[in-house]
């Protein structure tokens, strides 16, 4: 890249630090042009940088209130993600809320969200009439999705004799049969990259024993090399399931993309046993796990790069009409501030490819 370099500070919390800010990562960014600075989040912001993009998986009220100083002090910096778009993901309701809503012309696969009613107290959980029309068995998920331990604990519930263990607010989904193979669609801006990582068994409650009416679970996909070599069954699994078709799952991604304003999430997606052409999105996550994809490095700094071009015709109105034509990006997300110069439709790299990941089903 010719000319200045272009800053991106981080705020991430240490797990994500750690897996995500990886020497390979930094090396490569720098090496075109892009640096990439920590940022101290017990100090204020505006006392560090200075920095053309933030990169966030951080919150808190203290937080959002420094990015909204430094919206205002640095106009021209991009904000990734902006914290109200991230914010609708922390609700699992509002997070599948725009999968209903979004329109995708495809004759032959289908796709959607499974069954699902939302529960806010004990009251209600044993209220047979709010239950109306949802089969057994469900996964209670908890309602908020803000990233701790407890917003990942779900369980498995096959009859209605158990729910004193469940604790509202709560999301009951109806668990669909899918072949024990989840898809995970990984999007970094224009990018989108589909993986296969294992799931819960079909009809779980034969697969899995007497369970006593409620079996719990956490982050079934993140299995460590170790358990996934031992599980030769899963490998072989794995192997043999056929991904969704490319196009159809780009063409969710985008959607997604557009209507959510977000350019670094990832979804979950299942495909109905019955109906081996419908697929069901079942979670949206923030700034996922990009560090198991294989070459993310690449993926993140070509990403980072096309905002250092975008940066760049934002400044300088000469070069404008030049990134007009090449960019990769269409970046209403990044800020309402920031002006529309991009093509969503132009360029973007897409693969899929086959990711054995996953963990056992425990309690
Ligand atoms: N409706 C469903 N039908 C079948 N299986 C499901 C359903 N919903 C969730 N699962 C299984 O449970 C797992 C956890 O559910 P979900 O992805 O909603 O949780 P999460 O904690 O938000 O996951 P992540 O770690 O991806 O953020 C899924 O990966 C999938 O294996
Ligand atoms: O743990 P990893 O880095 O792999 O990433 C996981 C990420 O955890 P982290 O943000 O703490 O890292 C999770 O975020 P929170 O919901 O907990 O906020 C969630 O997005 C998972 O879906 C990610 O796994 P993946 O979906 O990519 O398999
Ligand atoms: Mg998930
Ligand atoms: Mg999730």
């Amino acid at each position: 890249m010719e000319g200045r370099r272009f800053c991106i500070g981080y705020a991430l919390a240490p797990k994500k630090r750690h897996s995500f800010i990886q020497d390979s990562l930094v090396t490569l960014a720098a090496s075109r042009g892009v640096d990439l600075v920590r940022i101290d989040t017990d100090r204020p912001l505006l006392d560090q940088g200075p920095f053309d993009c933030i990169l966030h998986k951080f919150y808190g009220e203290d937080w959002r209130k420094q990015l909204m100083e430094f919206r205002v002090k640095n106009p021209n910096a991009f904000i990734l993600d902006s914290p109200d778009s991230i914010e609708r993901l922390h609700n699992r309701i509002s997070m599948l809320q725009v999968v209903s809503e979004l329109k995708i012309d495809n004759p032959d696969e289908s796709f959607g969200i499974p069954k699902q009613i939302v529960i806010y107290d004990k009251e209600t959980l044993f209220d047979r009439q709010a239950w109306e029309g949802l089969k057994f068995p469900v996964i209670a998920k908890p309602l908020v999705a803000d990233g701790s331990a407890k917003s990942h604990k779900m369980a498995l519930v096959f009859n209605h004799d158990c729910l004193n263990k469940l604790k509202p607010p709560i999301v009951l989904q109806e668990f669909v049969n899918h072949g024990g193979v989840i898809f995970k669609v990984y999007v970094v801006g224009q990018y989108v990259k589909c993986v296969k990582r294992k799931s819960l068994p079909d009809e779980p409650e034969a697969k899995l024993g007497n369970v006593d009416g409620l079996l719990s679970f956490s982050q079934v996909s993140n299995m460590t090399p170790r358990e996934k070599i031992d599980d030769k069954h899963y490998m072989m699994q794995l192997d043999d399931t056929e991904m969704p078709p490319l196009s159809f799952v780009t063409d969710i991604a985008r959607g997604l993309r557009r209507s959510m304003n977000l350019n670094l999430f990832n979804f979950d997606v299942i495909r109905d046993s019955k109906i081996g052409t419908r697929y069901l999105i079942i979670d949206i996550n923030y700034f996922p796990g990009y560090a198991k994809m294989p070459g993310y490095e690449k993926v993140l700094t070509d990403f980072f790069c096309d905002l250092a071009q975008k940066k760049e015709a934002l400044n300088n109105p000469d070069k404008k009409k030049d990134v007009e034509d090449k960019i990769v990006l269409d970046l209403q997300s990044t800020d309402q501030q920031t002006r529309k110069i991009g093509n969503d439709e132009i360029g973007g790299g897409q693969s899929v490819e086959r990711e054995k990941k996953g963990t056992p089903v425990q309690d």
